[in-house]
């Protein structure tokens, strides 16, 4: 029998909907008390309340905290399964696929619809994610995120609706595998990094998304606070309007590192443009390109490599990885 920890955290699969209200909320406990129940002759299952936060609440101090206990607590289980919010589990599973430092399997799952609505996925996910923990060749393929019959990469999956159950999407590769009612299939492969363990997260990262007209006003308001990095969504390859230039520059002079990835959710950013404020024109004054990660993504990136260098070259393979 395979020995699997869920790990609570908050979020929709943790709440219960108000039947006279509409209102969906918080219980205090966690409403699904009868998953042990369908692994009787295949998993023991344990579980932990890490928080019980809507996702929206969750910080990069709590994927920290989360790490710690997903790292405490894997020598004892076979595999673990994190529930979490929907909102910014992408986040959270990235944060911890760069930090969690483990062969087992480590899930992430949600809920768009709570417990006791018609429709509910609370419980269907909850099963299929302790599934594919307890799954042999879910081993070695970093942190996954399991949502709606799908299997997704820490690193590529987004929530792409804000109200379907089939929300969770990986826009540039698509799922890894699929989950039947018979069988749990891996279809593609994974390239799992090294991972880069860290013991605080003490840096400001902020995140800006290009706007057509978008000029120096913001970045120089961004510029006056405490600021150790900043992550851009620029239009298509990686461009950005002339007017953002000087006051980019002025940051990189300054040492704050500006990480540069698309507003467009498929493909990489890449140096093409030679015009004022054009990928080229950005690379050549020091920007750092990013590897086709979201911004919410680059952002958890830079907070963690952040405490380990402030380095361009060292950034700029990092992010190429
Ligand atoms: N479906 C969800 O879980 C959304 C919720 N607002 C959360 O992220 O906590």
């Amino acid at each position: 029998m395979k020995n699997i920890l869920i790990i609570h955290t908050g979020g929709t699969i943790s709440m219960l909907e108000n039947k006279e209200t509409g209102e969906v909320n918080r219980t205090g406990k966690h409403p699904l008390t009868d998953v042990a129940e369908h692994f009787r002759n295949t998993a023991n299952i344990d579980e932990i309340m890490a928080f019980d936060l809507p996702s929206p609440q969750i910080t990069p101090r709590h994927m920290l905290q989360l790490a710690q206990t997903v790292e405490r607590n894997t020598r004892h289980f076979d595999g673990v399964v994190i529930t979490h919010g929907t909102d910014t589990l992408e986040e959270t599973a990235y944060f911890l696929d760069l930090v969690v430092d483990t062969n087992k399997p480590v899930i992430l799952t949600g809920a768009m619809r709570s417990s006791n609505e018609i429709g509910s996925d609370a419980l269907y996910n909850l099963i299929s994610a302790v599934r594919v923990a307890a799954d042999q060749n879910a081993t070695g393929k970093g942190i996954l995120v399991v949502m709606n019959d799908e299997i997704h990469t820490a690193a590529n999956v987004t929530k792409t609706s804000t109200s379907n159950v089939a929300t969770f999407k990986s826009p540039q590769q698509g799922p890894i595998g699929g989950i039947t009612k018979e069988s749990v299939l891996f279809h593609h492969p994974t390239f799992p990094k090294k991972t880069k363990p860290v013991s605080n997260i003490s840096k400001q990262v902020l995140l800006l998304k290009a706007y057509a007209g978008m000029d120096h006003q913001i970045l120089e308001a961004v510029l006056k606070t405490n600021l150790d990095g900043l992550v851009i969504e620029a239009f298509g390859q990686g461009n950005l309007p002339r007017e953002t230039v000087d006051p980019l520059k002025s940051m990189i002079d300054r040492g704050i590192p500006v990480v540069l990835v698309s507003r467009s959710y498929q493909g990489v950013v890449q140096p093409i443009y030679g015009y004022p404020g054009g990928g080229r024109n950005l690379r050549d004054m020091g920007v750092i390109f990013s590897n086709g990660l979201t911004g919410p993504k680059a952002r958890i990136k830079l907070l963690i490599e952040l405490e380990h260098t402030q380095d361009f070259s060292v950034l700029q393979k990092s992010f190429l990885e």
